[in-house]
C-alpha cells in the first residue's frame, strides 16, 4: 500500500473529483462554408502520429493511479442494450455513485469520487434520475433515433424534448450520416442547430458515428459543422458501429476543437466512445488530450469517455496498485 505517496499523487493531477454540469455553453455561429471546406486531414501523417502516442510514457508510472482516478471522474458510465431493465440501471447508478471500493480510496488518500455521468436510453431516464437524486451526477440520454438516426425527423426532435422533460441534463444526439457523406453541410448544420434548440438547458453532445463517415476529412468537416451549430461536445461513436473510437479519429476531432477554440475562444468538449475498455487505453487518451488540447481540457466539463466496461478494468488496476494483487473479474459488480 502506498497511501502517503498516493495522497500526493492524487492531488498532483488537480482532478475535479465530483461531477458538475458542463460549464459554459457553446452559442454556435453562422455556418462558415469556407472554413468547413478548408478543413483537410493528412491521413498518413495522422496515422503516424497516432501510432506513437501509446508508445511514449506521457503519464509517469508513479502517477498512474491518480490518472486512473481522474479517468473515472470522466466516464459516462453507459448501458445501451436492448435488454436493459430498471434493476440494471439502478445497479449502474449505484456504481456511478461509488465506482471504487472505499478501502481502496482510503489507501489512495481519496474521500469520494463519482463517474462523470450515467448514459442510458430514453426509457431508462426516469429510473436513472431517481437513482442518482442528490448525487450531482447528471443523466445523459442517447436520443434522435439512436444509433442509426433514421427515425422520422419530427420524432427525433420530439425525443429530445421528452428526455429533457424526464430529467436528462445531457443529450447525446446522432447526426444524419448521409448529410456528411453527400457533403450537404447546410443540412447537417440546420439539423444540429434545431436539436440544440430542443435541448434547452441540457447540454448537447453530437455523435458523428465516425466509423461511417468514409474519410478523416469528413470527420474534420462534420466536427466543425457541429460546433458551428452549437454542439457542447463532439463524440466519436455510438458504440454500435463496426469501427468506434480510434486514436486517428480522436486526433482529427481534437484538432478541430483546437481550431474552433483558436478562432472563437470557445472550448468544446470531446467524448471518445465505443470499445474503450482498458485502463491503459484510457491513459493513452488522457495523454493525447494533454498533448493536443492542454491541461485545460482534462476535466469532466470538457472530456468524457463513453464506456460500459472501462470502469471494471480501472478498478482492477487500482486494486492491484494498492494491494499488489489482481482480483478475478467476477468479483466486481460490473464484471
Ligand atoms: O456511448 C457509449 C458507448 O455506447 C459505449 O460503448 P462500449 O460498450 O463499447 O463501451
Amino acid at each position: 500500500m502506498q497511501p502517503t505517496s498516493e495522497r500526493t499523487a492524487a492531488s498532483a493531477t488537480g482532478t475535479a473529483q465530483l461531477p458538475q454540469a458542463i460549464e459554459a455553453r457553446n452559442p454556435g455561429m453562422p455556418l462558415d462554408m469556407d472554413w468547413v471546406m478548408s478543413a483537410q486531414a493528412n491521413t498518413s501523417a495522422i496515422e503516424r502520429r497516432a501510432a506513437t502516442i501509446g508508445t511514449r510514457r506521457s503519464v509517469k508510472k508513479e502517477y498512474q493511479a491518480a490518472w486512473l482516478l481522474k479517468a473515472i471522474s470522466m466516464i459516462d458510465l453507459t448501458t445501451l442494450a436492448g435488454d436493459d431493465t430498471p434493476g440494471r440501471v439502478r445497479r449502474l447508478c449505484a456504481k456511478a455513485r461509488h465506482p471504487v471500493r472505499q478501502d481502496l480510496l482510503d489507501a489512495m488518500g481519496m474521500d469520494r469520487i463519482t463517474t462523470g455521468a450515467v448514459c442510458v436510453y430514453h426509457e431508462m431516464v426516469p429510473t436513472a434520475v431517481e437513482a442518482l437524486a442528490g448525487s450531482g451526477i447528471p443523466v445523459a440520454a442517447v436520443s434522435t433515433g439512436f444509433p442509426a438516426g433514421l427515425n422520422p425527423y419530427h420524432l427525433r426532435i420530439a425525443e429530445i424534448g421528452e428526455s429533457v422533460r424526464a430529467g436528462a441534463q445531457e443529450i447525446d444526439i446522432v447526426i444524419s450520416r448521409r448529410h456528411a457523406l453527400t457533403g450537404n453541410w447546410q443540412a447537417l448544420y440546420d439539423e444540429v442547430a434545431e436539436m440544440r434548440r430542443e435541448c434547452g438547458d441540457a447540454h448537447i453532445k453530437t455523435i458523428l458515428a465516425t466509423g461511417e463517415l468514409g474519410s478523416l476529412r469528413n470527420v474534420a468537416r462534420a466536427s466543425l459543422v457541429c460546433m458551428m451549430a452549437g454542439a457542447d461536445f463532439i463524440k466519436t461513436s455510438t458504440g454500435k458501429e463496426s469501427v468506434n473510437a480510434t486514436l486517428p479519429v480522436s486526433l482529427v476531432m481534437m484538432r478541430a476543437i483546437r481550431d474552433y477554440f483558436e478562432r472563437t475562444g470557445i472550448r468544446i468538449g470531446y467524448k471518445p466512445a465505443g470499445g474503450i475498455s482498458k485502463a491503459k487505453d484510457a491513459l493513452t487518451y488522457l495523454a493525447l488530450v494533454k498533448e493536443e488540447l492542454g491541461d485545460g481540457w482534462l476535466t469532466p466539463h470538457l472530456f468524457r469517455f463513453g464506456a460500459s466496461s472501462l470502469l471494471l478494468d480501472i478498478e482492477r488496476q487500482l486494486e492491484h496498485h494498492v494491494t499488489g494483487h489482481y482480483s478475478a473479474t467476477y468479483r466486481h459488480a460490473m464484471g
